[in-house]
């Protein structure tokens, strides 16, 4: 049975590409055109195969053991929390921030003198988390992206989503207020599949610290 190493799309797949080829994976030309049908792509490696998936999906693909490794974002990680990941390395690529934001005319939120807030955010785990620490209760209304339009079109108050230069912010009249936590992407394996094929997962995870040590 092969291996199956779960890529998520997008702008990480881009950035993963130079690290892939410094661990000796190469993957099936098409592996990283989108308008690709193909899911599931060999690569050089008989016993290798890698799949390419929404960037969530990762850690779900791999947590229930269709993947045996994968590379997932800290934000996707942390969101879901899955006790059946291990996450050895940190990859160095995806670098963001998971931020909470509000609009720039009604900025300081006195959180002391709130009991509840509406948040949007795509984290609504994440969200509740950070702001049930200050005693108060979110209510997040999910949206899976654009979430930098819901405080002016009166979804929520304010948000919880990715920051990096902050130009999407600053776009639509937000500034950051709070850093939840610092992001970056990181090499995920299934634990179950670290003990029963270490041999295997075990290889991988030395031929990434090999190519981040490169
Ligand atoms: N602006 C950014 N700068 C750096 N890394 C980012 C940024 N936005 C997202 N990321 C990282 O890349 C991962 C994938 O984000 P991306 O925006 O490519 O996908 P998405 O649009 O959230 O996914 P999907 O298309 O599946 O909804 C995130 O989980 C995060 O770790
Ligand atoms: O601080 P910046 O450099 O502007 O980056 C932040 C933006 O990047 C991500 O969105 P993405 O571009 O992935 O679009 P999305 O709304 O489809 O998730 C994130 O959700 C922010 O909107």
């Amino acid at each position: 049975m092969s291996i199956v190493l779960a890529l998520p799309k997008g702008r990480i797949l881009d950035e993963a590409g130079p690290l892939l080829a410094r661990a000796g994976i190469a993957p099936a030309a098409d592996y990283a055109d989108e308008s690709s049908r193909r899911l599931r792509f060999p690569t050089n490696h008989p016993e290798l195969d890698v799949i390419r998936v929404r960037s969530f999906d990762v850690a779900t693909f791999v947590a229930f053991g269709g993947a045996q490794i994968g590379i997932c974002g800290g934000d996707v990680l942390m969101e879901f929390d899955y006790q059946e990941i291990y996450a050895p390395l940190d990859l160095g690529i995806g670098h963001c921030r998971i931020s909470v934001a509000e609009p720039k005319d009604d900025v300081h939120t006195n959180f002391a003198s709130l009991s509840r807030i509406r948040v949007a955010s795509k984290y609504p785990n994440l969200a509740k988390k950070h702001f049930a620490a200050k005693g108060i209760q979110a209510e997040v209304v999910e949206l899976n992206g654009s979430m930098e339009l819901a405080p002016g079109l009166g979804l929520s108050r304010l948000i919880v989503d990715l920051v990096q230069t902050g130009s999407t912010l600053k776009a639509n009249g937000l500034v950051e207020t709070d850093v939840i936590a610092h992001v970056s992407s990181r090499l995920i394996v299934n634990r179950i599949a670290l003990k029963t094929r270490p041999d295997e997962v075990n290889f991988w995870i030395e031929s990434f610290r090999k190519a981040l040590a490169a």
